[in-house]
C-alpha cells in the first residue's frame, strides 16, 4: 500500500530565528516548521552562497535532519501554515544553515523541477535580500539614527513623552492602589499558568486515551489492521491519516510510557501497534520491521523509516586522473548546475543540489572528469587508503565506483584488479575505466572466492570487498527491499560475506611494506552482514580490526539484540540516512597480522562457536545453496566464467602482471569451471574453505 502522508516527526514548536549579534528578538508568535518550506529556503542560501565558485566550506547536507542521533520527540500539535514556518526558517544571515535544517538539503535533489523554476529563480533570491517586516527587528530601529532623532523630537529629555510624564505624577500618588494592582497581575499570571497546566495535562490525557482507544480497537482483531482488510482506495487514503495519527499517538504514549500508559496494557501490546502501523503506512515486511527495530530505538527507527522515503542528494566524485575539483565545479556551475563541495572530508566529492541540464550527459561527464557516486560509496576507498606502486584488488567491483576511485588515489601506478563475478556488469566497469582514463587496471570475472588461487594467496597489498548484500541501508533507491527480505536471506548473504571475507584476508600479504590491510564494507544495516561477518573472520584468521580513519559514522556494535562482538568492532564504522543524510552503510579495516594459518582454525577447534554466542548461527551453509554463489546484493545468479576482460588501454593492450604466488595470471582467460577443477600449487588447503566445490586429487 502506498503511503500518501509524510509523518513529521518534527513537527514541534520552533522558536523565532536567532536574532542576529546586538539586535532584539523579533516579535512573533512561535510557529511551527514545515519541513518543504525550511528546504527551498535553505537552497535559495545556497544559491547565494554559492556564487560564481564554491565556497569549500559546506558540509550542511551532510547534517543530520533532526535530534542529531537523539530522536525527536514526537509532535502533539499541528503545525500552522506553511508561509509562517518559511519564514520562520529563514537563517538569520546567509553565511551557514541553521543546524535544524540542514540536513533537509537531504530531500533538494528529489525535488521536482517546477519547484525549483519558481523557488530558485535567481530574481527571487535577491529579492529575498531585500527587507521585509520580519527583517526589522527593534534593534534595527533603534540604531538608525533618522529614526532614533524623529523620536527624540516626540520624547522628553529623559526619552518619556509629557504625557507619560503626567501619568507618572498621577502614579506616584497611588502607591497602595499600584501595590493591590501588583498582586492581581500576579493572581492573573498564576491563574494563567494553572489554566495552561491543565490544557496541557488535559492534552496528554487525550493523547493517552487516544492511544489506548485504538490499541483497543485493533487488539480486538488480533493481526489484521483496518488496512489490512482490503478496503477500497478512498478509504484507504483515510485510513492511512488514521493510522499516520495512530503511529504518532502511540510513540508519544511509548516514550512517557509510565505517565502515559493505560493500566493493564504492557509495552509490548503498543509496541506491536507501532509495529503493525508501520508495516501499513509505510509498506515494510514485519521481518524489516522487527530488524530495523532491533537497532534503534522506536523513534529513531522511524526517522530511519522516513529518511528512506526520500531520496538522497546527488553527488559526484571528481576524478583526479582528468580533473580538479575547484574547476570542475566552475564549469559545471557554467552549465546551470547548483552545486558545493560535499564536506571537508573529501577533497573530491561535489554535491548537487539542482541541475538545469542532465548531470549524467555533461561534456565533462563524457570527458571523464567525474563519476556520479553516492557519497557513501566513497568512504570504503578512503578507509582502504591505496597507495601508489601497490597491488591491490577490487574483489567485487561492478560498475566500478571504487575501483576507480582506487586508481585515482594511486595516480595510476601499480596495479588494480578489478574483478565482479556477474558476468553482465563487466561492461559498466570496464566503461567507466575508460571513460576516467584508467590504465592501471585489470578487469577479472571471477567468483570472488577463487581469487585466493587465481591472483595468488599473499600476492595483494590491499584488498577491497566492497561485498555484495541484502541492500537494506539503500531503501530509497530500492523500496522492494521493504518487502523482499527474510531472516533467511539475510543469513544467506552472511554467509557468502564469510567466504568471501575469508578470501579477501588471504589475498593479503601481512609482510607487506606499505600495506597489508583488508576493508570490508556493505550497503545494509543488518550485524547479521556486518559486525558477526567481521567478527567470524576475526575468529579465523590473523587480523585485527583498526580505525578506519574516517571522520565521521557512528561506531559498530559490540552488542546488538542477542549478538555479542569482538570489542574492537567500535573501529568499525556505520553510517545512516537520516544521521549522516548519505546510503546506510558500514564500513570495517583490517590489518592482516600473520600469514600464518590461525591455530584455532587450524585445528577447526570445536569450541569456536562458544566464545562468541550466537553471533556465528550462520557458519553452517544454507544447504539448499552449498557451493553457489549469490550474485549480489539483490541475489540474481553470477555467471563465473572466468574472463579478464580490459584494462585502462582496451581489451588487447593489458598490462602483464605476474601474480607473487599462485598458479594462475590474472589476464588469462579461464573458466571458472577448470579453476575449482585444478587444485592449486600452492594454495590453501582447499578452496572448499570459501564454499567452492572442487574435485580433490
Ligand atoms: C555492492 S556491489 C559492488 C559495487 C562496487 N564496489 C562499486 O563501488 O561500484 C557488489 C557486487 O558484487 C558482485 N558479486 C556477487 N557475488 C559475488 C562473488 N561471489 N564474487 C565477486 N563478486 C560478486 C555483484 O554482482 C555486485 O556487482
Amino acid at each position: 500500500m502506498a503511503r500518501k502522508h509524510k509523518l513529521d516527526l518534527a513537527a514541534k514548536p520552533s522558536s523565532a530565528p536567532e536574532p542576529r549579534k546586538g539586535q532584539k528578538p523579533v516579535r512573533k508568535a512561535a510557529v511551527f516548521k514545515s519541513a518543504p518550506a525550511a528546504q527551498l529556503e535553505v537552497n535559495k542560501r545556497q544559491k547565494l552562497s554559492t556564487g560564481p565558485g564554491f565556497s569549500d566550506a559546506n558540509a550542511a547536507w551532510l547534517k543530520p535532519t533532526k535530534g542529531k542521533g537523539k530522536p525527536a520527540p514526537p509532535p502533539v500539535q499541528e503545525s500552522e501554515s506553511d508561509e509562517d514556518s518559511e519564514l520562520d526558517s529563514l537563517p538569520s544571515s546567509t553565511e551557514g544553515v541553521p543546524s535544524d535544517t540542514q540536513g533537509d538539503q537531504a530531500h533538494l535533489a528529489s525535488l521536482p523541477d517546477q519547484l525549483f523554476d519558481s523557488e530558485g529563480d535567481p530574481d527571487v533570491d535577491s529579492d529575498d535580500e531585500g527587507l521585509d517586516d520580519s527583517d526589522i527587528s527593534d534593534a534595527d530601529l533603534d540604531d538608525d539614527p533618522l529614526l532614533a532623532g524623529d523620536d527624540q523630537q516626540l520624547l522628553g529629555t529623559d526619552g518619556s513623552s509629557e504625557e507619560e510624564d503626567a501619568d507618572e505624577d498621577e502614579d506616584d500618588s497611588s502607591d497602595d492602589e499600584d501595590a493591590g494592582e501588583l498582586l492581581d497581575i500576579e493572581r492573573k499570571s498564576a491563574a494563567l499558568d494553572k489554566d495552561r497546566a491543565k490544557q496541557e495535562a488535559e492534552a496528554a490525557a487525550e493523547a493517552a486515551d487516544m492511544a489506548a482507544a485504538a490499541l483497543d480497537a485493533d487488539l480486538q482483531q488480533p493481526g489484521t489492521s483496518a488496512l489490512q482488510d482490503g478496503a477500497e482506495a478512498g478509504a484507504q487514503a483515510m485510513d492511512l491519516t488514521k493510522v499516520q495519527r495512530r503511529l504518532r499517538e502511540v510513540m508519544h504514549v511509548l516514550e512517557h510510557f509510565s505517565q502515559l500508559r493505560t493500566p493493564g496494557r504492557s509495552r509490548k501490546q503498543y509496541l506491536e501497534q507501532v509495529k503493525r502501523d508501520l508495516e501499513a503506512y509505510y509498506g515494510y515486511n514485519r521481518f524489516m520491521v522487527d530488524a530495523i527495530l532491533g537497532l534503534f530505538s522506536v523513534a529513531e527507527g522511524v526517522e530511519f523509516i522516513e529518511a528512506n522515503e526520500g531520496k538522497r542528494p546527488i553527488t559526484l566524485r571528481t576524478n583526479t586522473l582528468k580533473a580538479r575539483r575547484r574547476e570542475l565545479a566552475a564549469a559545471l556551475i557554467d552549465r546551470g548546475i547548483n552545486l558545493d563541495p560535499v564536506g571537508k572530508w573529501s577533497k573530491v566529492g561535489l554535491v548537487v543540489y539542482e541541475s538545469t541540464v542532465p548531470v549524467g550527459a555533461t561534456p565533462e561527464y563524457m570527458a571523464g572528469h567525474y563519476m556520479l557516486q553516492g557519497a557513501a560509496s566513497f568512504l570504503p576507498v578512503m578507509a582502504l587508503a591505496p597507495q601508489e606502486g601497490e597491488q591491490i584488488c577490487d574483489m567485487a567491483a561492478a560498475p566500478g565506483g571504487k575501483a576507480t576511485y582506487i586508481s585515482a588515489l594511486m595516480r595510476n601506478t601499480g596495479m588494480l584488479f578489478a574483478n565482479e563475478a556477474a558476468e553482465g556488469r563487466l561492461k559498466s566497469i570496464v566503461g567507466n575505466i575508460h571513460r576516467l582514463g584508467v590504465t592501471n587496471a585489470v578487469v577479472s570475472n571471477y567468483d570472488g572466492r577463487e581469487l585466493p588461487k587465481v591472483l595468488g594467496l599473499r600476492s595483494m597489498d590491499r584488498v577491497l570487498l566492497d561485498a555484495p548484500c541484502s541492500g537494506t541501508g539503500v531503501i530509497a533507491k530500492d523500496p522492494t527491499v521493504k518487502t523482499s527480505k527474510s531472516q533467511e536471506e539475510i543469513w544467506k548473504c552472511a554467509f557468502l560475506q564469510k567466504q568471501l571475507l575469508l578470501a579477501a584476508i588471504d589475498l593479503v600479504d601481512a609482510r607487506s611494506k606499505t600495506g597489508g590491510y583488508i576493508v570490508y564494507s556493505t550497503c545494509s544495516i543488518m550485524v547479521e552482514e556486518n559486525e558477526n561477518v567481521v567478527n567470524y573472520a576475526l575468529r579465523k584468521r590473523n587480523v585485527k580490526v583498526v580505525p578506519t580513519g574516517l571522520e565521521f559514522g557512528r561506531e559498530g556494535f559490540v552488542r546488538c539484540r542477542e549478538f555479542r562482538f569482538h570489542q574492537s568492532l567500535t573501529h568499525s564504522r556505520r553510517f545512516y540516512p537520516h544521521a549522516h543524510n548519505i546510503d546506510g552503510f558500514f564500513v570495517c579495516k583490517l590489518k592482516k597480522l600473520s600469514n600464518e594459518e590461525k591455530e584455532a582454525d587450524a585445528a577447526e577447534s570445536s569450541d569456536d562457536s562458544d566464545e562468541q554466542g550466537a553471533s556465528d548461527a550462520s557458519d553452517e551453509e544454507p544447504p539448499a545453496r552449498k557451493g553457489q554463489a549469490l550474485a549480489n546484493g539483490h541475489a540474481s545468479a553470477p555467471t563465473a566464467n572466468g574472463k579478464a576482460l580490459a584494462n585502462g588501454k582496451g581489451p588487447g593492450s593489458q598490462r602483464q602482471h605476474k601474480p607473487h604466488k599462485g598458479p594462475q595470471h590474472a589476464g588469462q582467460k579461464r573458466s571458472a569451471a577448470a579453476a575449482v577443477q585444478q587444485q592449486p600449487e600452492e594454495g590453501p588447503e582447499g578452496i572448499s574453505q570459501y564454499g567452492l566445490t572442487m574435485a580433490r586429487p
